[in-house]
């Protein structure tokens, strides 16, 4: 097995099982799964919740998986899914107007990049990358459809100085977005997706030694089997 998927996190605390949430700002679904974990967190002591980044479009082509909506019906029943779980568990959001439009033709990228280098500079500091990631998903997903560009650096670079980060970070980030390393760093982050048989987002990984292969778990109505892999007796809670 690849270490890549066995590895270790910097702070571990042995009496926590990790969960990691792979994430693409791009994904409606997976902006649903990060509130509900997020949320869990009293719940679920038990749970050491951790973010990585990741490109849906690496993970859909290793998998030659294609986006729900390239086929008509999925793609118009996914947009009244989201319309209703995300009342049902009152999470402000809204699909942008041109959403098909803009994932394929512009995308993600250069913010799951930016979101690398980010990770990359502040380690383990989960509170830090949980505000920004949320940030950059409320804005996205904006209630009234209007969305930010995800593909433009200036953009990028507003909402994390909104987000608190100082600029001499944003801009070392911003500069890391380019590199080598942070390139090959998420394509390396959505292989251990692949290698874990993911073939879309949200993927949450249970960190736990209870199986040969952490197991993987795909999409947001999920909560209750990773409650039920942490040994958590209260379930979650849904709204
Ligand atoms: N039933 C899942 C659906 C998740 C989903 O459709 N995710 C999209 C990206 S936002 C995807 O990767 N789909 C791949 C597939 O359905 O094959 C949920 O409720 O979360």
């Amino acid at each position: 097995m690849s270490n890549l998927i066995r590895r270790s996190f910097s702070t571990s605390s042995s009496a926590k099982t990790k969960v990691e949430l792979f994430y693409d700002i791009i994904s409606p679904f997976t902006y649903i799964q990060f509130e509900l974990l997020t949320r869990q967190r009293k719940q679920w002591p038990s749970m050491d919740l951790r973010f990585t980044p990741t490109t849906i479009v690496s993970i859909m082509s290793k998998s030659e998986n294609m986006p729900p909506m390239m086929v008509p019906a999925k793609g118009k029943y996914m947009m009244k899914d989201l319309q209703r779980i995300s009342q049902f568990h009152k999470i402000p959001f809204k699909i942008p107007n041109d959403f098909p439009q803009f994932a394929l033709e512009l995308g993600s990228m250069k913010t799951q990049r930016f979101l690398c280098a980010v990770h990359e500079q502040i380690g383990d500091d989960v509170s830090r990358q949980e505000q920004l990631i949320r940030l950059f998903f409320q804005k996205f997903f904006t209630p009234t459809g209007e969305r930010i560009n995800l593909a433009d650096v200036d953009t990028i670079r507003s909402v994390a100085t909104e987000a608190g980060l100082e600029s001499d970070f944003v801009q070392k980030a911003i500069d890391g977005m380019t590199t080598d390393v942070i390139k090959k760093k998420l394509i390396a982050n959505s292989d251990i997706v692949t290698e874990l048989g993911g073939f879309g987002l949200p993927v949450t990984v249970v960190h736990t030694d209870k199986e040969p292969k952490p197991p993987m778990i795909f999409g947001s109505d999920r909560l209750h089997l990773i409650g039920d892999m942490l040994g958590e007796s209260k379930p979650p809670v849904l709204n």
